[in-house]
């Protein structure tokens, strides 16, 4: 639990989901946070990686607990601003918080069954009463050497293509995964590419971490403890380390924020539209798994390789697009500790500290 009285830091991005995160911050919860007195002072970004520099550069001394009031992309500049940080292992264990005003809000409604202002205000809530769960981090390479640390998923395929080619419905809200799935399927492609995983043991148990930086290099194949997936051909690759997806997409009925898992699902080529789209339907209730899908996998993994072959494609991290390329997800490297309250309850912290970060 954060000392109270604490001085949060609430950025919002009057851009996400419908344009409204500042209406909804006033009208839901401005008020919850005066009657429970908690100070805060309110920050507007004005800029994609606003949030990210001012993170960077701040003083956390003066910051009990940084709060975004937006989608997740707010939160995983938030992260890595943190991360850039030469103190970045205490700086990471600033407590986060996130209150709902995204499209997708796939952090803040892990856990949780409710949508929309029920959702915001839970979170709200949760902020006011000042809980602190932990949040496992993932560590993503990718081929140019640059270092991303991720909380939600990395998405290649299907996935990465409908978040991205969606945001020009940004405006009708959550419903826009729904519109761009129904796009995309009307074009569905197959994607190239090879895919290799550490799986769990059921020995590893829960509190395992690895470090990457002793994992093997992008130029070195991977160690025989890996499965290689032999098929090449894909719908989609979906590594998510949340329960869900977006609000309405419980894709991972059983994660916990920190379980220190990656889930991995991948669907292969060959599946055909109407399945895809059933599979999609039924993850609203989080029965995807139970459709009988013989292209739909899915593992538990500590680590991933994937090396895309097309020569055109769309990934995401945290549902923000990263260079196309071959990408390494060492997890977990920021994870666990004893959190004495469920990992759900929003405002989040990440301990003990990951190891250094490591020339790749
Ligand atoms: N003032 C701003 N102007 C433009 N872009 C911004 C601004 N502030 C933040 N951003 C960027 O906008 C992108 C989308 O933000 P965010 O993810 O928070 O909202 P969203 O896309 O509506 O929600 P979700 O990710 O849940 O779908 C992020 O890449 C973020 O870095």
């Amino acid at each position: 639990k954060v000392r109270r009285p604490c001085r949060v830091m609430i950025l919002v991005n009057p851009h996400s989901g419908r344009g409204q995160a500042l209406q909804l911050f006033t009208g839901h919860v401005q008020g919850m946070l005066t009657e429970a007195s908690v100070p805060y002072t309110l920050v507007i970004t004005e800029h994609q990686n606003h949030a990210r520099e001012l993170v960077r550069k701040a003083d956390l001394s003066q910051w009990d607990a940084l709060v975004i009031m937006s989608g997740d992309g707010l939160l995983f500049e938030v992260i890595n601003g943190l991360m850039d940080r030469e103190d970045w292992q205490e700086a990471i264990q600033t407590p986060l918080g996130i209150l709902p005003g995204g499209s997708g809000n796939a952090l803040a409604a892990s856990g949780y069954k409710s949508w929309n202002e029920e959702l915001l205000l839970s979170c709200g809530f949760i902020l006011c009463k000042g809980l602190v769960g932990s949040l496992d981090l993932v560590s993503i390479h990718l081929a140019s050497q640059q270092r991303l640390f991720s909380f939600l998923s990395l998405a290649w395929g299907f996935v990465a293509d409908v978040d991205i080619e969606s945001e020009k419905y940004r405006h009708v809200g959550a419903i826009r995964f729904l519109m761009g799935t129904l796009v995309r399927l009307a074009s569905l492609r197959v994607y190239q590419g090879r895919l290799a995983y550490l799986p769990v043991m059921e020995a590893d148990g829960k509190t395992i971490a690895l470090v990457d930086s002793l994992l093997p290099g992008l130029d070195q194949p991977v160690p025989e403890s890996w499965t290689v997936v032999k098929e090449e051909d894909f719908v989609l690759v979906l590594a998510i380390y949340q329960s869900h997806l977006a609000e309405d997409l419980w894709t991972v009925p059983g994660a916990m924020a920190d379980d220190g898992l990656i889930h991995l699902f991948y669907v292969t080529a060959g599946i055909s539209r109407p399945a895809l789209l059933r599979l999609f339907l039924a993850m609203e209730k989080g029965a995807h798994l139970a459709c009988g899908c013989p292209h739909l996998v899915y593992e538990k993994v500590k680590a991933l390789r994937l090396e895309p072959t097309s020569p055109q494609g769309v990934i995401t991290v945290d549902g923000e697009m990263v260079e196309y390329g071959r990408n390494h997800a060492p997890c977990p490297t920021v994870l666990h500790q004893a959190a004495n309250l469920p990992p759900w309850e929003t405002a989040l912290t990440a301990s003990p500290p990951p190891p250094p970060p490591v020339a790749w």
